[in-house]
């Protein structure tokens, strides 16, 4: 029976399949590896922050911006020398004036995703606690939305953000029942956050 592959394993097969694309796009004359122009990464991270009415938060990106009018999960970019989580934190208090733990932060998924001038890395954590109330402090539209409006696309999004979703969906209906099934066992009707 094969070995099950080891983490030095599945990047050494990734390492030799870049390699291999290198080596065929050069010998074609071309430094361009894979039929794709090499983008910059630009790494940004973003939360989908959730209410024990299993919905989630999201902000409307404002006029004049990239992708204007679309609705996304509140974040940003990651400054140098910055950890992910140290940026988010940030960008919360920035955009939403919320005091977010860096220990509230669970690494929930990631977006890949090409644009025409970058290529878009976005890891994004859930988080279910949080001081304040969550506000658009740079005039942006900011929504709870709810896992049917999610899935009815009732909020456009980015391109990069629709893989997001099975994960944001799933989190959303186990937060939910997590805050219903404490709220049962105190006697409090509905699924209030408790
Ligand atoms: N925060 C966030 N950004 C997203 C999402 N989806 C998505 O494609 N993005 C993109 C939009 C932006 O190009 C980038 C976020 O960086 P940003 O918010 O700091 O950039 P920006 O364009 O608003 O501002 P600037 O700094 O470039 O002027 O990531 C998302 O769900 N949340």
């Amino acid at each position: 029976m094969a070995e099950s592959p080891t983490a030095a394993a599945w990047a050494a097969a990734a390492g030799a399949a870049q390699a291999s694309a290198l080596a065929a796009a050069q010998a074609t004359g071309s430094a361009t590896p894979a039929g794709g122009k090499p983008l910059p990464v630009v790494l940004v991270v973003a939360v989908a922050l959730l209410d024990g009415q299993g919905r989630v938060l999201l902000a409307q990106r404002p006029p004049g911006k990239k992708l204007a009018g679309l609705w996304e999960f509140p974040g940003g970019k990651v400054d140098a020398g910055e950890s992910p989580e140290a940026a988010l934190v940030r960008e919360l208090a920035e955009e939403l004036g919320i005091e977010v733990a860096p220990g509230a932060l669970t690494p929930l998924a990631f977006a890949s995703h090409a644009y025409d001038s970058f290529h878009l890395l976005m890891p994004t954590y859930g988080c279910a606690h949080w001081n304040g109330e969550p506000t658009g402090c740079e005039g942006q539209a900011v929504a709870w939305v709810t896992a049917e409006q999610l899935l009815k696309g009732a909020y456009a999004m980015p391109p990069a953000d629709e893989p997001l979703l099975p994960a944001v969906l799933a989190v959303m209906r186990a937060h939910r029942a997590a805050a219903t099934e404490r709220a049962a066992s105190l006697g409090v009707p509905g699924g209030w956050e408790i």
